[in-house]
């Protein structure tokens, strides 16, 4: 059953394309993973689905229903864990998740019960009584996460839920993210984190300048460019390595410098190796090489010619 449609959505903010005809639809118990670079367009994209933004173009479909789309009782079954933490830092955890129970309509015992629930669900049971301002960034995120389901939605909006926090509360996410999988809730996940969305996403969408340029699931994306191989040549002085006359090569797809290893996607068979070598031993020693299998990673910078982190300052 779909969940939740987009079709042909235009939204412009002046004269800035932010969402290019974008056809999207999600289906009853998947977790799409929705990555993109930063300014590709997935806050606004999740931002026109929930009815936060007018669009200037195109439909929306929610919960089988085409007309009145943001109804109450529609956006009832929406959950959104927005990028800001939206928590009041001087009311305790369950002070907070009252308060946003409460926007949700819940009352009374009902109300009590779900609060716990949701404390439970995130593993913060005993810091009810604690206010957000003692806590580590990733409980904070847990709290956060926690003040979206209350409720109980059945289409759960997570906007990089995990930024800057530690592996281990990372990990604790991911747990409770495919917890609530199991329990029925549909889940549109965005992040900047290739592995998380290898670990949980059951369809990935890629998004860059507004439109979205593939879909599938993570082994269909990476069979697509199994034309392409990869190797990394470990160099003693990466900032002299001559990028762009490498980029220059016959077959030649990608290079990019992580550290002191040259990255170099090529066409399969090109045989450039050699001609690569000469021209980094050029300017600099080379250390090592390693040939290496595409990732999802390789996907996303042979799509969108960028690393999916570029410029984030993050951890
Ligand atoms: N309120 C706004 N006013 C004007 N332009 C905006 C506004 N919000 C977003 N944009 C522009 O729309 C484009 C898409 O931005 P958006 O925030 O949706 O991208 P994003 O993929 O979520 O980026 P990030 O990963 O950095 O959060 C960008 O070019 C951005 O500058």
């Amino acid at each position: 059953m779909t969940i939740a449609a987009m079709q042909g959505i235009v939204k412009r903010y002046g004269n800035e394309l932010a969402l290019d005809y974008v056809d999207l639809s999600i289906q009853e118990g998947e977790i799409v993973g929705l990555l993109g670079p930063n300014g590709a367009g997935k806050t606004t994209l999740i931002h026109t689905l929930l009815g936060m933004i007018p669009f200037d173009k195109g439909n929306i479909q929610l919960f089988g229903r085409t007309d009145n789309v943001f109804s109450h009782e529609n956006k009832q079954k929406l959950g959104l864990v927005t990028q800001e933490l939206t928590v009041f830092e001087d009311l305790t955890a369950k002070e907070n998740l009252e308060f946003f129970a409460g926007v949700y309509g819940l009352k009374g015992e009902e109300r009590k019960k779900r609060v716990e629930e949701a404390l439970a669900f995130v593993g913060l049971s005993s810091k009810s009584g604690k206010t957000p301002a003692t806590f580590s960034g990733g409980m904070k995120r847990r709290l956060n996460i926690a003040c979206a389901l209350t409720h109980h939605p059945k289409l759960l909006i997570m906007d990089e839920p995990t930024v800057g926090i530690d592996p281990q509360s990372r990990n604790h996410i991911m747990e409770t993210v495919k917890k609530l999988r199991e329990q029925g809730t549909t889940i549109l996940y965005t992040t900047h984190y290739m592995e998380e969305v290898q670990t949980i996403a059951s369809r990935v969408v890629i998004v860059d300048q507004g439109q979205i340029i593939t879909e599938g699931t993570v082994n269909e994306l990476i069979a697509n460019i199994q034309h392409e191989e990869k190797v990394n040549i470990d160099v003693s002085a990466p900032g002299d390595v001559p990028v762009e006359r490498l980029k220059g090569l016959e077959g030649v797809k990608n290079v990019h410098v992580d550290g002191s290893t040259v990255q170099i996607i090529s066409t399969v068979g090109s045989g450039n190796l050699d001609r690569l070598l000469s021209l980094i031993k050029e300017t600099s020693g080379v250390v090592g090489i390693q040939a290496e299998k595409p990732n999802l990673e390789d996907v996303f910078l042979t799509l969108t010619g960028k690393q999916l982190r570029d410029g984030e300052g993050e951890e």
